[in-house]
């Protein structure tokens, strides 16, 4: 079935703005550093930014300061990106994980004036900002952000005009889903392109896609195809849906024009159609990706583009290490180079029983008792090992997207680890309290979560896709804001050289993994 793009006229458009932006100015202070070391453009002299100075309301970094108390000043790349988030250029965000790219846009969004329509004479607030993720636990973690800092508002608004979640299998039915929508449109829509895809088929006026402000697709480069060959077969949601929302600009950029005055010209008329802001962000955006981006999808005003990018800050101290299976025993990765462990970070797990581990085993024993494994027993004894003598509290299994989470799940729990499947839901909770335990997820489920109490990730096999980029992602995942992590790749024989490759390519040399050969 083909849905046609949304009519643009400008009457649709009829937006007002129910607060006034906030004028933006940078100031200075040699005094302090952020928590990121802060530099010019020179590379001179300290800059400290404050959250007010970039444009946030000041009751609003009252309330940040309140649910995150460790957030004291902005990052670098956060400098960078509020004001602009809060201005109507397009952005391309690239930097390093980890640097507060996704807490800096949840910053800037919500400090964006919310979207009124007029409907019949009345003002009628719409959805704001769709913030589009791949999977619905960095979904969970975004909502779980914007929840803390609601509730630290003062007075505190409804949640459900802030944010709502809107992603496959949360337990609410669909048209559940678009009632709520339709009584309380949030400020931000946090949404996966499958689910948005889903309620924008069934209900075309519900998400007043042609008077959103901004566009958000975090991890871009992972959600959308750029082969054509590809892409012509399978669009995929996040393309379909873009398409929708962006039909009006793409319409602009094919009209003739005079050259010169065509930019000046284009941007003209988006602002009176009050075409959205699209920002793309991910650590991984690769020039063939940005062509895409300009040249072909018509998603992007090339004329009112900013880049954003991180300076290359020192990321937290990580060591990366490759084990190979080699049918008859498992070693480090030829060339490993040996490095002193501080007893401390060789915490042992304290194998205390789970006391919800028996009733579980028995689901399991009958589930995947009589079928052969699809693992390699020998890599995910590996995993077991490693984890049991090397992880004090969380560690992150990462399988390959076509392995199945819970047989994984199974048969580390047979091997005595306290293993569970990654639900973030779940581990805003639990947090760091738990453990010692490992968390098993794929490649799709992982992308940009965060949990600042994971020490470990362990990987079985290659990354997939662009090996570099998978795992430049994966590893991404400890490392976090300054902070020490272990990144373990458990690889075949015949895998081995490409992954020694890709340490080569991120200018990383492997490190023994103590515990073995
Ligand atoms: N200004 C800040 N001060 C202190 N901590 C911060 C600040 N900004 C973000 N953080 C913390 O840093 C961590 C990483 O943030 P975030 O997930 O936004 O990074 P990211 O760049 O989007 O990572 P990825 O590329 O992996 O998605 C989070 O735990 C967040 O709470």
């Amino acid at each position: 079935m083909k849905f046609l793009p949304l009519p643009t006229t400008t009457a649709t458009r009829a937006w007002i703005r129910c607060m006034s932006s906030t004028s933006l100015t940078l100031k200075k202070n040699p005094t302090k550093r952020s928590p990121i070391n802060n530099t010019n453009q020179k590379g001179t002299e300290d800059r400290c930014l404050t959250f007010p100075a970039l444009g946030l309301q000041p009751h609003f970094v009252d309330a940040l300061h309140t649910a995150f108390p460790d957030v004291l000043q902005p990052t670098e790349v956060q400098g960078k990106l509020i004001p602009e988030v809060l201005d109507r250029k397009d952005i391309l965000l690239k930097d390093v994980t980890g640097s507060g790219k996704t807490f800096g846009l949840v910053l800037g969004l919500l400090n964006k004036p919310r979207m009124v329509i007029e409907d019949e004479g009345k003002r009628r607030r719409v959805v704001t900002t769709l913030f589009i993720v791949p999977h619905r636990d960095l979904a969970h973690q975004i909502m779980h952000w914007i929840e803390l800092l609601t509730k630290a508002l003062k007075p505190s608004p409804p949640l459900s005009s802030i944010a709502q979640v809107l992603v496959r299998g949360s337990g609410l039915k669909r048209q559940d889903a678009i009632t709520a929508l339709r009584e309380t449109p949030p400020h931000v829509l946090v949404c996966t392109p499958q689910a948005l895809w889903e309620v924008y088929k069934d209900d075309k006026e519900v998400l007043q896609l042609d008077t959103l402000s901004t566009v958000v697709v975090d991890e871009m480069d992972y959600m959308v195809e750029t082969d054509p060959k590809k892409y012509k077969k399978h669009p995929g949601p996040t393309r379909d849906i873009l398409d929708v929302i962006y039909a009006r600009r793409r319409e602009l950029g094919e009209t003739e024009h005079e050259k010169e005055n065509k930019g000046e010209w284009i941007n003209e008329r988006e602002k009176e159609e009050g075409i959205p802001q699209l920002i793309v962000s991910s650590a991984t955006l690769r020039v063939h990706f940005k062509n895409h981006l300009y040249a072909k999808s018509g998603w992007l005003n090339r004329h009112n583009v900013v880049k954003i990018s991180g300076e290359k800050e020192e990321s937290g101290k990580v060591t990366h290490s490759i084990l190979v299976v080699t049918g008859n025993g498992v070693k480090n990765v030829e060339g490993a180079v040996k490095v002193e462990v501080a007893p401390e970070e060789a915490v042992m797990a304290n194998g205390e029983e789970n006391e919800e581990a028996p009733a579980a085993e028995e689901y399991y024993d009958e589930k995947y008792g009589q079928t052969p494994s699809p693992f390699d027993g020998e890599a995910l004894e590996a995993v077991a090992t490693g984890f049991a003598l090397d992880v004090p509290s969380t560690g992150l299994l990462v399988i390959p997207s076509w392995a199945p989470v819970q047989r994984a799940v199974y048969e580390l729990r047979t091997m005595g680890v306290d293993a569970e499947g990654l639900d973030m839901q779940k581990e805003k909770e639990t947090g760091e309290r738990g453990g010692p335990r490992l968390l098993v997820g794929t490649v799709a489920t992982t992308r940009g979560v965060d949990m600042p109490w994971l020490s470990h990730v362990f990987i079985l096999g290659l990354p997939e896709g662009r090996i570099v980029d998978g795992y430049t992602h994966i590893a991404g995942r400890v490392g976090r804001f300054g902070r020490p992590g272990r990144v373990v790749t458990v690889v075949t024989p015949a895998e081995c050289a490409k992954m020694l490759a890709v340490l080569r390519t991120l200018r990383k040399t492997p490190v023994r993994f103590q515990h073995f050969d």
